[in-house]
């Protein structure tokens, strides 16, 4: 009988490869950069699964060309890149990395939160370039988090692990904003449920870890920035898309709100024209927050084994159910 045939749209690690060549037939992308989108498409049109990342677009016109696919497996925990009722209107099995990755984010939040409040990255280029003349008394000043309300703007794993990680700095309030009520989470980290505006109002910090989706799209918008006070840090490591990125960079230039921290935003990679890279009260990474080894080699088997177990009609060990 022949064997299943599995596409791989990214070079990946040889024991997630090896662990697919044991019961596939495996096609791959050979580089690290994206596949070509007339490569991939040229590629689905008899793969029986895929293996996918953040920066493929799995929509209608790859899924009408990929006619025998029933396994679709990204290695990712948010699922904003598929086009989730078209691949169910097709019965294709969808397979992601929840959980693995958590605490990679929430650390890598709290690295981003710290480098945009104490202002590590302006600091540093100061003491590179000669702007260091002598140590004065409010020079490089930034902001606290000892004594500080913090907000959180989706309060699901990574939101609640960043909250567990802020608690030891001495926060005297965690606010959080969710869809749900996370009542028992909420207690043990000692977080206050509180609205949208609310959050906005009284925090000096909002972190946004909140999923993308049409109601969450720029979601923080002029309003919101308008909400929020002068001397507030806003970070964010979900997408960029659920902020209106033209209102964040009229509040940064404006000083509606202090400073931001982006590991993600729009487009990716951020062209270098942006005016966000003129701006010394932000801080911007390449989208890392799950970077580091031993998570994405952990998401690259876990991506895998979501395929193979799809591919047999087993359990998948995280399938996407929505
Ligand atoms: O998993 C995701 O959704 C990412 O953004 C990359 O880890």
């Amino acid at each position: 009988m022949s064997r299943p045939k599995v596409y791989v749209t990214r070079k990946i690690n040889a024991e997630a490869l090896n662990l697919l060549k044991k019961d596939c037939e495996v096609i791959s992308w050979t580089e690290s950069s994206p596949v070509p989108r007339e490569e991939l498409l040229k590629n689905v049109s008899d793969v029986d699964a895929l293996f996918c990342v953040i920066t493929d677009k799995i929509d209608k016109e790859l899924l009408d060309k990929a006619k025998k696919l029933k396994v679709l497996s990204t290695m990712s925990v948010g699922y904003d890149h598929l086009e989730i009722d078209e691949i169910k209107s097709r019965n294709i099995k969808v397979g992601y990395t929840p959980n693995i990755l958590t605490d990679a984010t929430a650390e890598l939040t709290v690295a981003l939160l710290l480098a945009t409040s104490r202002r590590l990255l302006h600091a540093n280029h100061a003491a590179r370039t000669g702007d260091w003349t002598a140590w004065a008394p409010f020079w490089m000043c930034g902001q606290g988090l000892t004594g500080s309300t913090v907000g959180i703007v989706g309060f699901g794993r990574i939101g609640q692990e960043i909250g567990k990680r802020l608690k030891p700095f001495k926060v005297k309030r965690i606010l959080y904003q969710n869809r749900s009520a996370k009542d028992q989470q909420a207690q043990e980290i000692g977080a206050e449920r509180v609205s949208f505006d609310e959050l906005l109002k009284e925090s000096d910090f909002v972190i946004v870890t909140i999923a993308l989706a049409p109601e969450t799209a720029k979601m923080f918008n002029e309003d919101a920035f308008r909400k929020m006070k002068p001397t507030s840090v806003f970070i964010n490591t979900s997408r960029g898309d659920v902020v209106d990125q033209d209102a964040l960079i009229k509040a940064l230039q404006n000083k509606t709100i202090w400073a931001a921290g982006l590991d993600v935003m729009t487009p990716e990679p951020l062209p270098l024209s942006s005016p966000l890279f003129k701006l010394d009260n932000c801080v911007i990474l390449p989208h890392i927050g799950s970077a580091t080894t031993d998570t994405r080699e952990n998401m690259t088997l876990l991506t895998a084994k979501n395929i193979i177990a799809g591919l047999k009609n087993e359990k998948m060990p995280e399938e996407l159910v929505l």
